[in-house]
C-alpha cells in the first residue's frame, strides 16, 4: 500500500535505451557530484515551489537528491531518482517509456486503481536535443516547473548534499509501482476523436496514416490511438525506441526529419503523415500530396480549427512567425494574431496572461511545433495537436467516408507564403577578446542595438512597430528578424522574401551591421549570400 503521508510521484523516460532533455530546465551532473542548472532563458513563471508537495520536505530530508548523485553512475538516472524519492519516504509510479505531456497529465488523471492523480511528475528526456543532454522535467497539476523553481531545487539539493555527505545508507520506505499510464492517457485521445465523429467506434477506418516518432516515445500513438480508431498505419522504422535516433534528429523543425516523413507518406501512398519529436511535445503533419503541414502552416491550420470553435479569439505565437500568418489569421479567419516571443513557455504564459486580462485566447503555438490549447489545460502536447487534426478528419468522414487529408489542406488555403524562408544561426565566440570579459548576452544585445540604429537610417527598411524580442524589420517585400537564442551563444536570423535576390538584400543589411563585431561568426550568412 502507498504511504498516507508520502507523496506519489510519476516517473518516465523517452527512450528505452538512453535518454534524451527538454527545455523547461535541465540539470547536469558534474563529475564531482556537483550540480549546475542550465535552465531555459526566458521561461516564465508557472507555479511556485511551495506548491510542490514532494519538495515540502523538512530540512535535511532533501537527501533524496543526494542519493541521486551517489547512485547516478551506477544505476542510471531513472533508478537514481527512484531511489532518492523512496528514500525520502515517497512513493514512485514508474510509467516506463512515456511522453512529456503524459507526465503532466498524470497529475490530473482521476484513476484511483492506477494511483492517479500523482502529486508530481518527473520526465527524463533530452527532447529534441542530442541524446547526451538528458535531464529532468518536473510537473505538478499546475504545469511545469520553471527555471526559478529548478534553481531553488538545485540550491537546496546542493546544501543537503554537503550536509548529508556522512549520513550513510538511507532506508527505502517509499513504494515503487509500475503503471501502464500511456494506455490511460491514450484512451482519452481516442475518446476525443470518437466524440467528434458522433461516437463512431472506428471513425478513421479506411485511412492510411504514417507515423514518424523519430524512434522516440511517440510510437504509442500508432497502437494506442490510431489503430483503435480504425486507421491503417505505417512507419515501423521510426517507431522502435532507440535513444541514438538512427533515422534522423527527432524534431519536426529539422529539415531531414520532415523529408523523411514526407517521403514515407509518398512511398506508402498514405493519406496523412504525422511526426513527433522525441518526447511528443512537438508535432507536425504531411498531407497525402506530400505537402508539409508544419511551422506557419501548422499554426494556420490549428488557428482555422480553433477559430471555428471560438470565433474572434486571439492566437498567440512565437516571434518568428510570418507576416502571411498574421494576414491569414486576421483577414481570412477573423481572429487576432499576437506575435510574442520565442519559447513555448513564453507563448503559453502570454496566452494565459491575456485571458486573465479579459482578452480571450484559446491557442498558443510556436513554429517549432509546440502547441497548447486552453481546452487542454494549456499543456503543450504534440499528440493532442494531432488529435485536433484527426477530429477534423473524423468529423468530415462522417459526411463523406472517402475524404482524406484534403480537408486539412483546404483549411490553410489562402495562407500567403514566402518563396524563400531561411534560418541562419550566427554564433558568438564566448572566448573572443571583443567580448571584453562580458557575457555573450550583453554582446548579442549590443549587436542588436547597433543593427537597430543602422536600420533606422536605411529608407528601404522599416522596423516592426510592435515587437517583443530582437529586431524585426520589413523591406524588399519580405522581412527579417535577428534575436538572441533562448539557450545558446547564437543569434538566429530568420529571413523571408519573395525572391532569393530580395532575401539577399535583407541578409546584406544584417551583415553590414554585424561585420563590426569580430566575435560574431558570420560564415553561415556569408555562405547564404554567396549561394
Ligand atoms: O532560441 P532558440 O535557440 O532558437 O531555441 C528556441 C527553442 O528553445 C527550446 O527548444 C524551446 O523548447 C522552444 O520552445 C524554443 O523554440
Amino acid at each position: 500500500m502507498h504511504s498516507v503521508q508520502g507523496c506519489r510521484l510519476s516517473l518516465a523516460d523517452t527512450s528505452a535505451k538512453w535518454l534524451n532533455t527538454t527545455s523547461t530546465a535541465w540539470i547536469s551532473f558534474g563529475k564531482q557530484g556537483n550540480i549546475s542548472c542550465n535552465a531555459t532563458q526566458g521561461a516564465s513563471d508557472v507555479l511556485s515551489i511551495d506548491k510542490v508537495d514532494f519538495l515540502k520536505l523538512q530540512n535535511g530530508r532533501l537527501f533524496c537528491f543526494t542519493v541521486i548523485f551517489v547512485v547516478l553512475l551506477l544505476l542510471g538516472l531513472k533508478n537514481a531518482i527512484t531511489h532518492g524519492i523512496t528514500a525520502a519516504g515517497h512513493d514512485v509510479l514508474q510509467f516506463g517509456l512515456a511522453s512529456t505531456p503524459a507526465m503532466f497529465n498524470s497529475t490530473l488523471t482521476e484513476d484511483a486503481i492506477n494511483h492517479c492523480p500523482a502529486d508530481g511528475g518527473i520526465m527524463i528526456t533530452a527532447s529534441h536535443l542530442p541524446y547526451n543532454r538528458n535531464g529532468f522535467k518536473f510537473f505538478t497539476s499546475d504545469g511545469g516547473l520553471n527555471k526559478t523553481d529548478i534553481k531553488d531545487i538545485l540550491e537546496r539539493a546542493s546544501k543537503v548534499y554537503e550536509e548529508s555527505a556522512h549520513c550513510g545508507k538511507q532506508e527505502q520506505t517509499g513504494v515503487v509501482t509500475h503503471v501502464d499510464y500511456m494506455s490511460i492517457y491514450a484512451s482519452d485521445l481516442v475518446q476525443a476523436v470518437r466524440k467528434s465523429a458522433g461516437n463512431k467506434e472506428k471513425p478513421l477506418e479506411g485511412l492510411h496514416i504514417v507515423v514518424d516518432a523519430g524512434n522516440g516515445a511517440g510510437g504509442f500513438f500508432v497502437d494506442k490511438v490510431l489503430k483503435p480508431l480504425g486507421a491503417v498505419t505505417d512507419g515501423s522504422q521510426f517507431l522502435e525506441p532507440d535513444g541514438l535516433f538512427p533515422n534522423h534528429i527527432p524534431n519536426p523543425e529539422d529539415k531531414a526529419a520532415m523529408e523523411a516523413i514526407t517521403q514515407a507518406v509518398l512511398n506508402n501512398k498514405a493519406d496523412l503523415g504525422i511526426i513527433f519529436d522525441t518526447d511528443v511535445d512537438r508535432s507536425a503533419a504531411v498531407d497525402s500530396s506530400g505537402r508539409e503541414l508544419n511551422r506557419n502552416r501548422l499554426i494556420a491550420l490549428m488557428s482555422a480549427i480553433v477559430l471555428e470553435e471560438h470565433p474572434g479569439t486571439t492566437v498567440v505565437t512565437d516571434s518568428v512567425t510570418s507576416d502571411g500568418l498574421t494576414a491569414f489569421i486576421e483577414k481570412k479567419l477573423g481572429g487576432k494574431h499576437h506575435r510574442f516571443k520565442r519559447g513555448y513557455k513564453n507563448v503559453i504564459d502570454e496566452a494565459i496572461r491575456l485571458n486573465s486580462t479579459g482578452e480571450e485566447s484559446h491557442l498558443a503555438m510556436e513554429t517549432s511545433g509546440h502547441g497548447a490549447l486552453k481546452e487542454n489545460h494549456w499543456l503543450d502536447d504534440g499528440a493532442y495537436t494531432m488529435v485536433k487534426l484527426l477530429n477534423k478528419l473524423a468529423g468530415a468522414r462522417t459526411l463523406n467516408p472517402n475524404i482524406g487529408s484534403k480537408v486539412l489542406t483546404d483549411l490553410v488555403e489562402g495562407l500567403e507564403e514566402a518563396a524563400v524562408t531561411v534560418e541562419i544561426r550566427l554564433k558568438i565566440d564566448q572566448n573572443h577578446a571583443d567580448l571584453k570579459g562580458g557575457s555573450f548576452r550583453d554582446y548579442g544585445e549590443s549587436i542588436l542595438k547597433h543593427l537597430e540604429s543602422v536600420i533606422s537610417k536605411d529608407p528601404n527598411l522599416n522596423k516592426a512597430p510592435k515587437n517583443h524580442e530582437g529586431v524585426r524589420v520589413s523591406g524588399y517585400g519580405g522581412w527579417f528578424m535577428l534575436r538572441l537564442s533562448l539557450h545558446d551563444p547564437v543569434l538566429p536570423l530568420n529571413i523571408e522574401a519573395q525572391s532569393k535576390n530580395d532575401a539577399m538584400k535583407l541578409g546584406l543589411a544584417v551583415l553590414a551591421a554585424a561585420s563590426e563585431f569580430s566575435a560574431l561568426d558570420t560564415t553561415a550568412l556569408n555562405k547564404f549570400l554567396q549561394q
